[in-house]
C-alpha cells in the first residue's frame, strides 16, 4: 500500500507557474531555473514528441563530424542531458495533432507518466495543455514570438521529413560548423527513422520495462507525418481545428499537418 502510494505521488504532475511537470523536476526548480548556459552551450528545445531524439543525433552527428562510431559512445540521454531532469535553445517543433497521437502513445508506454485513459479523454487532456511540460499551444507560440530576438534556430519536424539534407545543413550553419556533402548525406543516412530505431543508442531499448514498456508501444513508433488521420475522428479534427483557430489568433506560425 505504502509502495503504491508513493509510486502514485510520482506519477502525479505538479505544476510551476501553471505548467504540469514531473514531481521529481519540481522538486529541483530552484537548480534548474539557476543554470546558466555557457556562450558555447547548445540548448535543444523542444515540446515533447516533436522529434527530441531526431535532432539530438542529428546534432551529435554534426559535432563529431558524421563519425557514426563517435555517436555510439552512450545512449542520447546522455549525450544530450535534459536539463529539466536536474539535468539541461533550439525549439523543434511538430504540428499538434501528431505531437498528440505520438504523446498518447507514449503515456501509454511510460509507466512514470500518468495513464494517458482513453484516446477520447487524452484528446481532451492534451487540448487543456494538463500534460507533462504545458500546453503544446503556449510552447509553440511563445518560442515563435522569441526567436529573432535571441540566437535560435526554430526547426520544424515536418520539413527535417521532407528535405532532411536542407534542414540538417542549417543545423550545420547555425553551430557554426562546415561539413563536406558526403558527410551530410551519411548524416542524412545515419538519421533516419529507419536506422534511428535498429540504433541502441537512440531507440531507448536500454531503458528498463518498469519505466518504459515498448511492448505497449515503441519509443520509435512510426516517425511519420500525418499519423492523426488514423486517430482523429472527423468530429474531433473540426473541434480540434476551431480550438486551434482560437489559441492560435494573432500568430504567424505556419505548420504543415500533412506531406
Ligand atoms: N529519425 C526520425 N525520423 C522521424 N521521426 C523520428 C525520428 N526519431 C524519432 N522520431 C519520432 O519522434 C517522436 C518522438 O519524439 P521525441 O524524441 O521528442 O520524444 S521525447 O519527448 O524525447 O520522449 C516519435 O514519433 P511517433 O512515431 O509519431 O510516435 C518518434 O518515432
Amino acid at each position: 500500500m505504502a509502495l503504491a502510494a508513493a509510486l502514485e505521488g510520482q506519477l502525479q504532475l505538479r505544476e510551476v507557474s501553471g505548467i504540469p511537470l514531473q514531481a521529481s523536476t519540481v522538486d529541483n526548480w530552484s537548480q534548474i531555473q539557476n543554470f546558466e548556459a555557457k556562450p558555447d552551450d547548445l540548448l535543444i528545445c523542444t515540446y515533447p514528441k516533436s522529434g527530441t531524439t531526431w535532432i539530438q543525433e542529428i546534432v551529435d552527428m554534426i559535432e563529431q563530424n558524421g563519425d557514426v562510431e563517435k555517436c555510439q559512445r552512450a545512449i542520447i540521454q546522455h549525450r544530450h542531458p535534459f536539463i529539466e531532469w536536474a539535468r539541461p535553445p533550439q525549439p523543434s517543433a511538430r504540428n499538434a495533432k501528431d505531437c498528440m497521437v505520438s504523446y498518447y502513445h507514449f503515456q501509454r508506454m511510460n509507466q512514470i507518466l500518468p495513464d494517458p485513459g482513453t484516446w477520447e479523454e487524452y484528446f481532451e487532456t492534451f487540448i487543456s495543455g494538463k500534460v507533462g511540460w504545458g500546453s503544446w499551444f503556449d510552447h509553440v507560440k511563445e518560442w515563435w514570438e522569441i526567436k529573432d530576438r535571441y540566437q535560435i534556430l526554430f526547426l520544424f519536424y515536418e520539413d527535417i521529413k521532407r528535405d532532411p539534407k536542407y534542414e540538417i545543413q542549417k543545423v550545420m550553419k547555425f553551430m557554426g560548423k562546415n561539413l563536406d556533402e558526403t558527410v551530410l548525406d551519411k548524416i542524412v543516412q545515419e538519421t533516419s527513422f529507419e536506422k534511428m530505431k535498429e540504433n541502441p543508442m537512440t531507440n531507448r531499448s536500454t531503458v528498463p520495462k518498469s519505466i518504459l514498456d515498448q511492448s505497449i508501444s515503441p519509443f520509435m513508433r512510426k516517425g511519420t507525418v500525418g499519423d492523426w488521420k488514423d486517430h482523429f475522428t472527423v468530429a474531433q479534427n473540426e473541434r480540434f481545428d476551431e480550438i486551434y483557430r482560437q489559441k492560435m489568433k494573432g500568430t504567424s506560425i505556419k505548420f504543415l499537418t500533412e506531406l
